[in-house]
């Protein structure tokens, strides 16, 4: 495929500069507050996406990110950064499919080194951000915010790095012991993993307001690997691309079934499809924090409370990349998009427009799971088929098991392993799974973390403290 040497991106927002590819790594959040989106989707005819069959993982990886790039980063160095990230995968196939019914697939993205589908992602970005940093002589300073598995993703991908300090925020209390210790108990120091007194959403919008404060963002070179991060959304359009191709694609559609929090995963497939994957249905499954599920049967995106859940990770009411589907589905009016976030802001809801409405609904189904569903999910389907589901991938296994029966096949994106939620599983199903050998001195591991109140400031004094003592004890 040729390959324009100036992709641009635009913010969803519309007010901030356009930036290619490298810029839009550093930037995150965009500095107006939105999100940055391609200027226009490279198209993958089915004859190209046919030559990409049977191709290694990070073959296709590298041909599905290359015309994102636009010619940034050279072809050599790219191809040789997905070698090396998926290398860190435990298994060959890197993302493989698993057959539990005639017609239906689980895609397993758990094989990477903190068992969650956010390694795909993260082992590429941080390859990438220290690329960026490296050739310009930089030093970054990311803050994260997680609901349990960006931070562990992260903070395995970016520890040790000395281009970059990262700060996770967790909500406190909130996250699996698993996951609170694969953020806890990493030792390197431009690691600082940061328990929030609130909830995810609090620590997202601490991140986002730290991002909205220009003078902050500048003097600590203010990163994100958040899927605010474009280079999040990039890398997890692959996994759709492989799975879709194994299934017979570009000659076959395929459907898939995600299940859904900060609605970075559902992009990238919804993506996956801008590019030309036939994808014929794309289904958001949401646990009872079900405002997606809301917004796509009355047009109104209200919050309502987060409640806790044996899904975690899912427990989302602000869906950040929920803005990016809102900018298309607007036909990219970002006058639009400023005056749903702004409602978002002031009274924590917004309607969609009718015509916005219409495109979502054109494109997406959507589903929500109970605990009691979910619990049932996990024991019926271990029951017909041994296979033990973790409670995010449940939530999914329930909704698309609701979907009509179609002649595509149904892939349902299994994001963690069941490992990571050994007391949920083990509620539902008798079965308690165990870590992985490599991982099962994670729990006897010292943990190392800072408790913070839910305010900005206290982060924001916090972060320049320990990033400035990281420096000066780099410098003696
Ligand atoms: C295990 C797991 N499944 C699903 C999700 C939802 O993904 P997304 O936030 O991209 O919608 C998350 C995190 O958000 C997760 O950690
Ligand atoms: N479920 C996520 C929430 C953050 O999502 P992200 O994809 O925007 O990083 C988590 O595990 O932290």
């Amino acid at each position: 495929m040729e390959v324009s040497s100036s992709v641009k991106y635009v913010s969803t927002r519309g007010t901030a500069p356009q930036l290619g590819f490298c810029d839009v790594l550093l930037a995150g959040l965009a500095r107006d507050g939105g999100l940055y989106v391609p200027e226009t989707w490279p198209a993958f005819s089915p004859e190209t996406l046919a030559r990409l069959a049977g191709r290694p993982y990070d073959e296709v990886a590298f041909a599905v990110i290359r015309p994102f790039v636009g010619g940034e980063i050279g072809d050599a160095l790219l191809a040789r950064l997905c070698r090396e990230a998926y290398a860190t995968f435990r298994h060959p196939a890197v993302t493989p499919l698993v057959q539990t019914g005639p017609n239906a697939f689980l895609l397993e993205l758990f094989h990477g080194p903190t068992l969650a589908f956010k390694d795909v992602a993260m082992q590429l970005l941080a390859r990438l951000m220290d690329h960026v940093l490296a050739s310009r002589g930089l030093r970054a300073t990311i803050v994260g915010a997680t609901s349990g598995d960006t931070g562990g993703a992260a903070i395995e991908a970016f520890r040790g790095r000395t281009a970059t300090d990262i700060f996770i925020l967790f909500p406190k209390g909130r996250v699996s012991p698993v996951q609170q210790r694969q953020m806890t108990t990493a030792r390197e120091a431009n690691v600082h993993a940061v328990a929030i007194e609130g909830s995810f959403d609090d620590c997202q919008a601490i991140v986002k307001q730290l991002f909205n404060d220009l003078k902050f963002r500048d003097r600590v070179a203010l990163s994100g690997v958040n899927s605010i991060n474009w280079g999040r959304i990039v890398a997890q359009v692959v996994y759709y691309v492989t799975s879709a191709l194994a299934l017979g694609a570009p000659w076959r559609p395929v459907s898939f079934t995600v299940p859904t929090g900060n609605f970075g995963d559902v992009f990238a497939g919804y993506v996956a499809k801008r590019i030309g994957v036939p994808i014929e249905r794309l289904v958001i499954a949401t646990n009872a924090n079900d405002i997606l599920a809301r917004t796509l049967e009355s047009g109104r995106y209200e919050k309502s409370g987060v409640v806790p859940t044996q899904s975690p990770s899912m427990d989302i009411e602000v869906s950040s990349n929920f803005e990016r589907l809102l900018y298309e589905a607007a036909g990219r009016d970002d006058a639009v998009v400023r005056q749903l976030m702004g409602g978002l802001a002031q009274s924590g809801a917004f309607t969609v427009p009718g015509p916005a409405l219409e495109a979502i609904r054109s494109e997406f189904a959507a589903g929500r799971a109970g605990e009691d569903d979910t619990a049932a999910t996990m024991r019926s389907t271990l029951a017909a088929t041994g296979y033990l589901a973790d409670p995010h991938t449940a939530v999914a296994l329930s909704v698309a098991a609701r979907m009509d029966v179609s002649a595509a096949p149904m892939v349902t994106l299994a994001t963690a392993h069941p490992a990571k939620f050994p007391a949920a599983v083990e509620a539902a199903t008798g079965v308690r799974p165990a870590l992985p050998s490599w991982l099962g001195d994670l729990m006897e591991r010292e943990e190392r973390f800072a408790v913070l109140p839910n305010d900005s400031a206290a982060v924001a004094r916090f972060v320049e403290e320990r990033a400035r003592a990281v420096a000066e004890r780099a410098a003696t």
